[in-house]
């Protein structure tokens, strides 16, 4: 049963087109890694999910429930990493998770839980905003992560991190296993080592939606990457013909 349902969703910023008529489903603990170039749509997807904007039209049901003008709860099983860190400068590591616990219900315990998580346990009592991007974007992965969410949305989780940071990050995104996940990423081999399904954007249009089990190493991926995002040409799916033109005919 799917999880998230998405139904010709539009954005639109004035004569702008954030996302175009896009629709999908994702069953529930199942990982989708949407791919495409700069301005694909990926983010306005992300922060449609989030809630943090609302659809020019279309329709967003999280377990069911309308995302929008229906019951508010739905919006406590998301959590969403993105580019802001949503941290206070001023608070230590320790006091940003417990001020997030708190404000879910959540009991403090889990905090320090968190920070060992994300590789931090023992720089929980300083300061976030003497903090280097990496070390912020790992509280900010531990606060997500307080109130347990059931939907997962991370936007370019990667981007930026030292490689002590990225291969943290990267370790708790694949450990997720049972969440539902949706993560924006230019990063192909780490969205290849974490998808179940691949969602290819261009021009704010869903190009192709694609089982991982299609592509048999991060090349194949990136080469449907360069053919379909990049060059913007014929969308793939999941037909015989597409997978034979995705493997080059060998499949
Ligand atoms: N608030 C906004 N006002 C006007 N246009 C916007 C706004 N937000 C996004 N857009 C436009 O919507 C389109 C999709 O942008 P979006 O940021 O979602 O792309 P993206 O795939 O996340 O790109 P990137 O990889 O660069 O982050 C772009 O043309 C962008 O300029």
């Amino acid at each position: 049963m799917s999880f998230v349902s998405v139904s010709g969703v539009s954005k639109r910023f004035g004569t702008q087109i954030g996302v175009d008529d896009v629709s999908f489903e994702l069953p529930q603990g199942d990982t989708a890694v949407i791919v495409g170039a700069n301005g694909a749509g990926k983010t306005t997807l992300i922060r449609l999910l989030a809630s943090l904007a609302r659809p020019t039209s279309g329709q967003i049901e999280i377990a069911s429930e309308p995302l929008f003008d229906g019951d508010a709860n739905v919006r406590s099983r998301i959590g969403l990493l993105s580019h802001e860190t949503m941290l206070y400068d001023e608070l230590t590591a320790r006091e940003n998770l417990r001020l997030h616990a708190r404000l879910h219900g959540v009991d403090d315990a889990v905090c320090n839980d968190l920070l060992e998580t994300v590789g931090l346990a023992d720089r929980g009592s300083e300061r976030v905003g003497g903090f280097s991007h990496g070390m912020s974007k790992r509280v900010s992965l531990a606060r997500v992560l307080v109130h347990d969410p059931d939907l997962l949305l991370f936007d370019e989780p990667y981007t930026g991190l030292d490689q002590t940071s990225l291969q943290r990050v990267a370790t708790v995104l694949e450990e997720l296993e049972d969440r539902t996940v949706l993560a924006a990423t230019h990063d192909l081999e780490r969205g290849f080592d974490l998808a179940d399904r691949f969602l290819f954007m261009n021009d704010g249009r869903l190009i192709g939606d694609i089982d991982a089990n299609e592509f048999e190493t991060a090349d194949d991926l990136l080469t449907s990457y360069e053919r379909f995002c990049r060059g913007g040409s014929a969308a793939p799916g999941n037909r015989l013909e597409d997978r034979q033109r995705l493997h080059g005919g060998s499949h």
